[in-house]
């Protein structure tokens, strides 16, 4: 889906950036991704590329079988950042149920859909709240509920949990976990935090900065996905594999 990218900022000036270079990946049906490696190896700017927020210097994108723009127009993907990004003054249903007005939903289905997605996310009754009403990790939530409101074939997150406290973090990403079980969505996931990685993932794709790469990628083979899991041997061989390969050591699993 992504076709040796190569993203570079100011060309031709002083400050030219290559953020990205000859980067491939793609992301099977249903398939959990994490993006890992330094900072400013280029995470962001390939999950923008993909989301057609910018366009590559050269290579290709391509969402569900269309290139990026077409994907976009036609919702093919959701996205969640850090920052939930909810409009303050709407209603979290009502929030839930922008990408549906874009799309001309008529405001029953919109309003049974956006209720669907909020007892997805645990949230069903909070839909006339607003979003300061809400924790952080609340917040978070409604944010993945309107991302996946129109049902798309990929999911796209940027850290959606960075900013939140450790318990609340691994509650959500089991919830996060049985959401991507139950939609057959693919992920695309941005994070700093190898666990978090580990935990997620089908695979981890390790990155190295300057020029932004694809340096590994590291397979995830784990029986379950519980609270257990995270004690288990396989997850920790699995952590030392991603850890070493951010250190540029083969992964050996
Ligand atoms: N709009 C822009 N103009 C110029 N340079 C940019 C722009 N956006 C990103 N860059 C540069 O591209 C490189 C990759 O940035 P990017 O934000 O994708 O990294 P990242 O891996 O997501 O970093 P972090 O982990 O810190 O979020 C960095 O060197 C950054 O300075």
């Amino acid at each position: 889906m992504i076709d040796k990218v190569t993203k570079v900022f100011n060309q031709g000036r002083a400050d030219e950036v290559t953020a990205l270079s000859e980067v491939s990946l793609t992301v099977g049906d249903g398939e959990f991704v994490s993006l890992i490696g330094p900072s400013g190896c280029g995470k962001s700017t390939l999950l923008r590329l993909i989301a057609d927020l910018i366009e590559p210097t050269a290579g290709t994108v391509r969402v569900a079988g269309k290139d990026a723009g077409r994907a976009r127009r036609d919702q093919d993907y959701g996205i969640a950042f850090q920052q939930a990004g909810l409009f303050e003054w709407r209603t979290v249903r009502r929030n839930v149920e922008l990408p549906l007005e874009l799309r001309g939903l008529g405001k029953a289905e919109r309003r049974a859909r956006a209720d669907q997605m909020l007892a997805l996310v645990g949230l069903e009754e909070f839909g006339g709240h607003y979003p300061a009403q809400l924790s952080g990790g609340m917040q978070q939530r409604v944010a993945i509920a309107r991302a996946l409101a129109v049902q798309p074939p990929l999911l796209l997150m940027d850290e959606p949990f960075g900013a939140l406290d450790e318990m609340t973090r691994e509650r959500l990403q089991a919830e996060l976990l049985g959401i991507c079980a139950q939609t057959g969505t693919s992920t695309i996931f941005v994070t700093h935090s190898i666990s978090e990685a580990v935990f997620l993932s089908h695979r981890v794709v390790v990155m190295s900065a300057r020029p932004g790469r694809i340096t590994a990628a590291v397979e995830v083979d784990l029986a379950a996905r519980d609270e257990a899991a995270r004690q288990s041997d396989a997850y920790f061989e699995h952590v030392t594999a991603v850890r070493q390969a951010l250190r540029g050591i083969p992964a050996s699993i």
